[in-house]
């Protein structure tokens, strides 16, 4: 561990990148995948359970955190490490991209977003400033600007004029962030599918000399290719020497090619929310556990696996559970995906150690193709 923050590039093998983020509350292993943990939880799992599964780091998210408890409720309680019992690393997201998404948007201007809450309804306005101190009140290691993530399809004039508005909210977060060791700030990269607008935020924030850098407004509903073009055209005008985080993403395939393309952090919701309606990711595929051929097969998801969810449950029982929506399906669907996330990641990492990343993801692309036994 660090007393400061640090990233250090250890490996490169083709595009991919082999690292690690040291920092006071613990070490994360790069490429990495982060379990989200929007309100202070991941939903139906243990915390003990996901770091058993192999996560070095969650994240949780200042848009819900704020509305509830609060920000000062959370650090009245000692901020939100001990109050979820999380002793290592966590990221929060700025809320922004939550406000558009989940709030009823009352405004955004220059100063901000006012908006009500999804909660109670209650008004709430939203600075760059605020952000940073929200997260800062929940003594968050890896904070994130506030931004404006613009839906796509969106029209160059309104991608621009979101970027830029971004650009100057990564100003104003850095200069509230400060000077905090062994925490950082991360800037994220906007400019939508506009390849000159994706190159202005890079090089502008690159500027900025931040300790990280986000990849956002992607994983919106645009199609894979052109997420990863805006890689290509993103990450070569970003530091090598510091980490870059693809906000949102993926699926195992999306994180294949994204570490492919220079990606050395991940989030995403798919492998809880997945489970939690009967979907498995496996070594062979995607499995539909709800489907009927699985009623009476007495195999695991995957007896290979050391996850108690993949190796010493049936996947009659499995069927069973989320056939009759038992809460006990979703907690081990949840359990199984965060575990075979994990274990994908670790074997790219080992993957890029020996050198052999390109035959890696040929192999694991060739089995999901293939399909569950
Ligand atoms: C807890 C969720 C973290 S990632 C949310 C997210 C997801 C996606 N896809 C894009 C963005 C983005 O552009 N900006 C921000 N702040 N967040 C984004």
């Amino acid at each position: 561990m660090s007393e400061s923050f640090q990233f250090q590039l250890k490996k490169t093998d083709g595009g991919a990148r082999l690292g690690e983020v040291s920092m006071p509350r613990g070490t994360i292993r790069t490429p990495a995948f982060m379990p989200v943990g929007t309100v202070g939880t991941v939903k139906a799992m243990y915390l003990d359970q996901v770091r058993e599964t192999g996560a070095d780091i969650i994240l949780g998210n200042t848009y819900h955190l704020m509305l509830r408890p609060t920000a000062e409720r959370v650090a009245r309680l000692g901020g939100l490490h001990q109050l979820i019992r999380w002793p290592h690393p966590i990221l929060t997201d700025s809320g922004g991209f939550q406000v558009m998404s989940l709030s009823g948007l009352r405004k955004l201007d220059e100063q901000g977003v006012t908006f009500k809450s999804h909660v109670d309804g209650s008004l709430h306005h939203m600075s760059p400033e605020r952000s940073i101190e929200i997260q800062g009140l929940l003594d968050s290691d890896i904070q994130m600007q506030l931004d404006e993530c613009v839906a796509l399809p969106a029209t160059p004039k309104e991608i621009e004029r979101a970027m830029e508005m971004s650009l100057r909210w990564a100003d104003r977060c850095k200069v509230a962030f400060g000077n905090q060791p062994g925490k950082a700030m991360f800037g994220i990269v906007q400019g939508g599918d506009v390849p000159e607008l994706r190159v202005r935020s890079a090089q502008a924030l690159s500027s900025m000399d931040l300790k990280g850098y986000a990849v956002g407004g992607l994983a919106v509903g645009e199609p894979q290719e052109v997420m990863l073009r805006m890689l290509e055209i993103t990450l070569p005008e970003l530091p090598t020497e510091k980490p870059r985080y693809l906000m949102g993403v993926g699926t195992p395939d999306d994180i294949l090619k994204s570490v492919a393309r220079g990606i050395d952090m991940f989030d995403c919701v798919m492998p809880t929310r997945s489970g939690r309606h009967g979907l498995a990711f496996t070594r062979r595929g995607k499995v539909n556990i709800r489907n009927a051929r699985h009623a009476e097969d007495m195999r695991p998801l995957d007896e290979q696996s050391n996850c108690p969810a993949s190796r010493d449950y049936s996947r009659a029982y499995l069927h069973h559970l989320v056939r009759a929506n038992e809460a006990l399906g979703g907690m081990l669907l949840s359990w199984h995906n965060l575990a075979y996330y994990q274990e994908l990641m670790q074997g790219i990492r080992q993957a890029i150690a020996e050198g052999r990343f390109a035959d890696f993801m040929a192999e694991t692309m060739e089995n999901w193709a293939r399909g569950d036994l």
